[in-house]
């Protein structure tokens, strides 16, 4: 769940109000039986799907270098465990996305897409992933995905549950369904179309061609270039890019994620109220308390 910070203190009428709104984001977008498709990608294991935090910055590792780090069964079911243990890390504030072995991710791995080419296991496949990553984009922190190499099909997917992406000069993504007679399933369309518009993204599904770095950039898709490839080199850049923005208490900057969330997927009045309620958890709080105590000028 991308959960909301509800403090106790608040009065029981607001505090419910605000237990409704969290319920929104709790929600998962497709309610099925889970049951036969976990069975089904247990039996294609290898690889993981890593969890290191460091201070306030966790970092989530796509690791199967042998295969581009391509997505298994069983990484497809680490990836969800990942991300519910992000939903209750309180004191997070960021979050990177990266392949192990300066590669990003070359989508599904194929041995699995093969053993589930059937339109049943197709179609729950389809709706667990859309779930986690649907999950992923509304976790209370903000992420950065480091696209080193390739990250291809469901990798390119991969990248659009991050609020931002970072590319180095020689990495690119690839929307390649179209060549596998597919169109995205990990709802890496629909944000596709968020990220950078209906007709940009029309152009990449429909063409499958390979965005370089500078194209991502000057499309909207990539917020960053890093010139150099080396891989100590970029993480550390990245963390440098993304404290930027992570500045401040954690209470801070997982309001901010959730009401710029809120307004990227609620209808204007319901947003608006629920902006109203994140916003009467941080009037007068201990933050803001703090912040008006201090001789202001924002020169
Ligand atoms: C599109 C829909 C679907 C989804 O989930 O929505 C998918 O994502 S399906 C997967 C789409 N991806 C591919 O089709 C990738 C195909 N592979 C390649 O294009 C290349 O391997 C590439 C560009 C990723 C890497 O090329 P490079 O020359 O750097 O390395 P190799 O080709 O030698 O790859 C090393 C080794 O990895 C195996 N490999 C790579 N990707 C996958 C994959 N997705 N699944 C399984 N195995 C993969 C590749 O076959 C090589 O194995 P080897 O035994 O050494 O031949």
């Amino acid at each position: 769940m991308a959960m909301l910070y509800i403090p106790r203190c608040l009065n029981r009428g607001i505090r419910n109000l605000l237990l409704q709104q969290r319920s929104f984001s709790a929600q998962p977008i497709h309610q099925f039986n889970e049951d036969d498709i976990k069975e089904k990608l247990q039996q294609f294991p290898g690889g993981s799907i890593d969890l290191q935090k460091e201070g306030e910055i966790a970092t989530l590792i796509i690791n199967q270098p042998e295969r581009i780090n391509a997505f298994t069964g069983t990484m497809i079911l680490e990836l969800r465990d990942r991300v519910e243990e992000l939903e209750s890390w309180t004191n997070g504030k960021g979050l990177i996305l990266r392949g192990a072995d300066n590669t990003f991710c070359s989508g599904s791995d194929l041995n699995t897409v093969r053993a589930i080419s059937n339109p049943k296991d197709g179609m729950t496949m389809c709706m667990f992933m859309q779930n986690t990553l649907t999950r992923l984009q509304r976790l209370p922190l903000i992420s950065v995905a480091l696209v080193q190499g390739v990250a291809l099909g469901g990798g390119a997917e991969l990248t659009t549950a991050c609020d931002f992406r970072l590319m180095t000069s020689e990495s690119e993504i690839r929307f390649v369904h179209k060549l596998m007679g597919l169109v995205p399933g990990w709802g890496g369309a629909t944000r596709l179309v968020q990220i950078i518009g209906y007709r940009n993204a029309l152009k990449l599904l429909s063409s499958a061609d390979r965005v370089r770095s500078a194209k991502a950039l000057r499309i909207g898709l990539a917020d960053k270039i890093l010139p150099s490839s080396d891989h100590n080199w970029c993480m550390e850049e990245t963390q440098k890019w993304l404290s930027h923005y992570i500045k401040g208490s954690s209470k801070v900057i997982q309001a901010i994620k959730n009401v710029a969330v809120s307004g990227r997927e609620l209808p204007l009045e319901e947003s608006l109220r629920n902006e109203k309620c994140i916003f009467s958890t941080m009037w007068a709080s201990p933050d803001n308390l703090k912040a008006l105590s201090t001789v202001m000028k924002h020169k």
